[in-house]
């Protein structure tokens, strides 16, 4: 696995222990040389992520829609970019690009990207898993969630097909050791 797709958070104001844990991620892609693939902003866990993985010796690409490339939001240490009409192909596009893709805390943005890969495995398009990185628990009433999904038979198959959680760095380590 040597292509990571990172789903993250914008936002500059969350709580601190999720840019620590996003740098010690970040740290650990450097020194494996793994590439990242995220959205190439510079703002929030984005550049947190993007920084350290610099820092460290990785590649980065950045998948960036043209709105938010006229926006000067725009991260400067992406190795290389991939332009992308909207935020829709953006989606596709790290998801092609990715071997297996992480969902750090975030918002909205972050849950659209998180339910597009797995919405799109459930229905083929690929094989590719999601492991929530779940940092203090930030996603435990999702998966409570998903759970219920699958108990009352609104998904088809088993969920946990498409997604991994990882509870400690050690455990998210393993898995994309994998
Ligand atoms: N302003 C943005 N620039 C680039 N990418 C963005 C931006 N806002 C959202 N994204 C994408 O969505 C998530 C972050 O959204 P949150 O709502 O903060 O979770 C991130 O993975 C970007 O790919």
């Amino acid at each position: 696995m040597n292509k990571i797709g990172i789903f993250c958070s914008a936002s500059q104001t969350i709580d601190d222990i999720y840019f620590q844990k996003t740098e010690e991620l970040g740290k650990w892609m450097g020194e494996q040389g793994k590439t990242l693939v995220y959205g190439g902003a510079n703002m929030g866990l984005m550049e947190c992520v993007a920084q350290t993985v610099k820092q460290s010796g990785g590649n980065i690409i950045g998948v960036i829609p043209s709105k938010l490339e006229e926006s000067k939001r725009v991260s400067a240490l992406p190795d290389r970019f991939l332009h992308t009409k909207n935020l829709s192909d953006r989606k596709d596009i790290i998801l092609a690009e990715s071997d297996v893709m992480i969902a750090l805390p975030g918002g909205i943005g972050t849950l659209d990207e998180v339910f597009h890969v797995m919405a799109s495995a459930t229905i083929g398009y690929h094989s590719k898993k999601i492991i929530f990185y779940n940092i203090n628990g930030f996603y435990d009433d999702l998966l409570t969630v998903l759970k219920m999904c699958e108990e009352k038979q609104f998904t088809r198959g088993e969920l946990s097909l498409y997604y991994d959680v990882a509870n400690t760095f050690k455990e998210l380590t393993n898995l994309l050791n994998k």
